[in-house]
């Protein structure tokens, strides 16, 4: 079943007529060189970036949907996201649940429990480290439990422990039926645990498929500008710039 579409999103000069789809149980990692648009179009599938083109939510349009109706299918995880008041922890997780009208404590908790956050639950936002604040943020997305969570960046921060442990937990995620479209600058970890990948490269989409179809010392020469060596006969694979 497909969860989400989109048919030729441009925004200006930054993103151009990038066509995707994600269907249930799938995990999507957008790859790419900085500045190469992978912001850009998770934004516009989260819907926080005007764009050109169509967005298709459930296959309807995703402008057709109410803020709420929209907000309770796709959510975002943003690459840097900040509270302009210092909220506790469990009052962030909490504002996840804002697009159902409810504060349901089961999935508040449960949220917290999954990104390893719980113990900070009366905690000041601002008084966490960069990457507990991610695990936090994390939270606030699950709780709401968005057919499509979109993660921008989640894991660049994070220790190897977390880095390893998020990703489960969106693989894990994305087997109940739900879809995980994430940003990622890790090739191995992009390889390990996506099922395909969207290779970006200056604003247009230059290749998606299998991770084994995407990541060829070809590709990887042209977008990235270096020699990589890739082999994809050993487990896990290796992916290293030479
Ligand atoms: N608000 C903005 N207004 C105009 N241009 C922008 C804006 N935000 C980003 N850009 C430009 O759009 C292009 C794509 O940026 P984007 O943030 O989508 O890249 P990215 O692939 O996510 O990069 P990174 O890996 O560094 O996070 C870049 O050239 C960037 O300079």
């Amino acid at each position: 079943m497909e969860l989400i579409r989109a048919q030729d999103l441009s925004v200006d000069e930054r993103l151009q007529g990038v066509d995707l789809s994600l269907a249930a149980g799938e995990v999507l990692g957008i790859i790419g060189p900085n500045g190469s648009g992978k912001s850009t179009l998770l934004n516009c599938l989260a819907g926080v970036q005007r764009y050109r083109g169509q967005v298709l939510i459930g296959g309807q349009h995703s402008q057709r949907l109410s803020a709420n109706e929209r907000a309770r299918q796709v959510a975002l995880l943003p690459q840097a996201s900040q509270s302009a008041w210092a909220l506790n922890v469990a009052n962030i997780v909490t504002l996840g649940r804002l697009p159902w009208g409810d504060e349901d404590a089961d999935k508040i908790h449960h949220a917290m429990h999954q990104a390893g956050v719980w113990q900070w639950h009366d905690r000041r936002i601002d008084q966490l480290s960069g990457g507990e604040q991610t695990r936090v943020w994390l939270a606030r997305v699950l709780a709401g439990e968005p057919r499509v969570l979109i993660a921008d960046e989640p894991v660049a921060s994070l220790d190897l422990y977390y880095q390893r442990h998020i990703l489960e937990l969106l693989r894990t995620y994305a087997g109940e039926g739900r879809g995980v479209l994430v940003s990622i600058h890790d090739l191995a970890l992009a390889t390990r645990y996506c099922d395909r990948l969207c290779l970006m490269h200056q604003g247009r989409l230059y290749r998606s498929g299998t991770p084994q179809e995407v990541l060829t010392p070809e590709h990887l020469a042209e977008v990235f500008q270096v020699e990589v060596h890739v082999d994809f006969s050993v487990q896990p694979p290796i992916i290293q710039p030479r």
